[in-house]
């Protein structure tokens, strides 16, 4: 792989009490696709949240161009190149879906180079152009996707973090919305794509990591991992995953 965009070293994370991550190394490339599962509660969101500056790290364990970026606010993220699409979207209710879009634009990252624009979002999903006034609430669960992958997009994020992205969307859907992450990428553009579907994850990602209480229980190239040593990391023993 060449030299991480983005990399995490001994990643902890709490809440509270709770430790939830123990020690994560993970890292990216520009224009890269990495998925990351494992089962629920694994902790697959919690670092998402906390290379996202959602979540209170020490400064070294998050790294963006091998700068120690861990634990600043959200909003600094978003001006160092990282944008997040969250689990059950956030998106703004009552605002229509070009208002929910300006936001993004009003508060873009200073990473002009990746160079998203409407225009360029409208001709990656159509459909956001057609339904631009139309109050978000009225849109279906994957024009709403959309939507707040548009809006992450327009933050010209070179880190886009993705978390569940399929959840509770008709197949046919699925398939219209991964089959946009190749455009994203290819302005150099890394995706880190929280998946619940092993088999999707494979299949849309160059590498993979799986993750099981807290840790990394297995790495490597998504075309390379067995579903044996999948279904072994994921659940930590020997079952098979489809
Ligand atoms: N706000 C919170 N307060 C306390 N514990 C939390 C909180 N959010 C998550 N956890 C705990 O942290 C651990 C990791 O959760 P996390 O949401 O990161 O898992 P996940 O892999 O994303 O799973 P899922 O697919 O269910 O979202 C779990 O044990 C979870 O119960």
């Amino acid at each position: 792989m060449s030299a991480a965009l983005l990399s995490t070293h001994g990643l902890v994370a709490h809440y509270g009490d709770f430790q939830a991550l123990y020690g994560i190394d993970f890292e990216i490339a520009a224009g890269e696709v990495v998925a990351l599962i494992g089962a629920n509660g694994a902790g697959k969101s919690t670092l998402l949240k906390s290379i996202m500056g959602l979540l209170s790290v020490a400064p070294g364990m998050v790294q963006l161009d091998g700068r120690p970026v861990g634990g600043a606010k959200p909003h600094r993220m978003v001006a160092n190149g990282v944008a997040i699409v969250p689990e059950g979207r956030r998106l703004f209710v009552g605002m229509s879906v070009i208002d929910n879009l300006r936001v993004a634009i009003d508060h873009a990252g200073k990473s002009a180079a990746v160079g998203w624009t409407l225009e360029r979002l409208f001709a990656l999903f159509p459909l956001l152009k057609e339904k631009q006034a139309v109050p978000v609430e009225s849109l279906s669960g994957g024009q709403q996707q959309m939507v707040a992958i548009g809006r992450a997009l327009l933050s010209q994020p070179r880190v886009l973090l993705c978390d569940e992205i399929s959840l509770g969307l008709a197949p046919k859907v699925v398939k219209e919305i991964y089959q946009a992450l190749p455009s994203i990428c290819e302005t150099g553009t890394a995706i880190v794509l929280v998946e619940q579907d092993v088999g999707l994850a494979r299949s849309s990602s160059n590498r993979l990591y799986c993750m099981l209480e807290g840790h990394v229980s297995l790495t490597g190239r998504s075309a390379d991992v067995s579903r044996e040593a999948i279904g072994e990391a994921y659940f930590g023993g020997a079952h098979a995953v489809a």
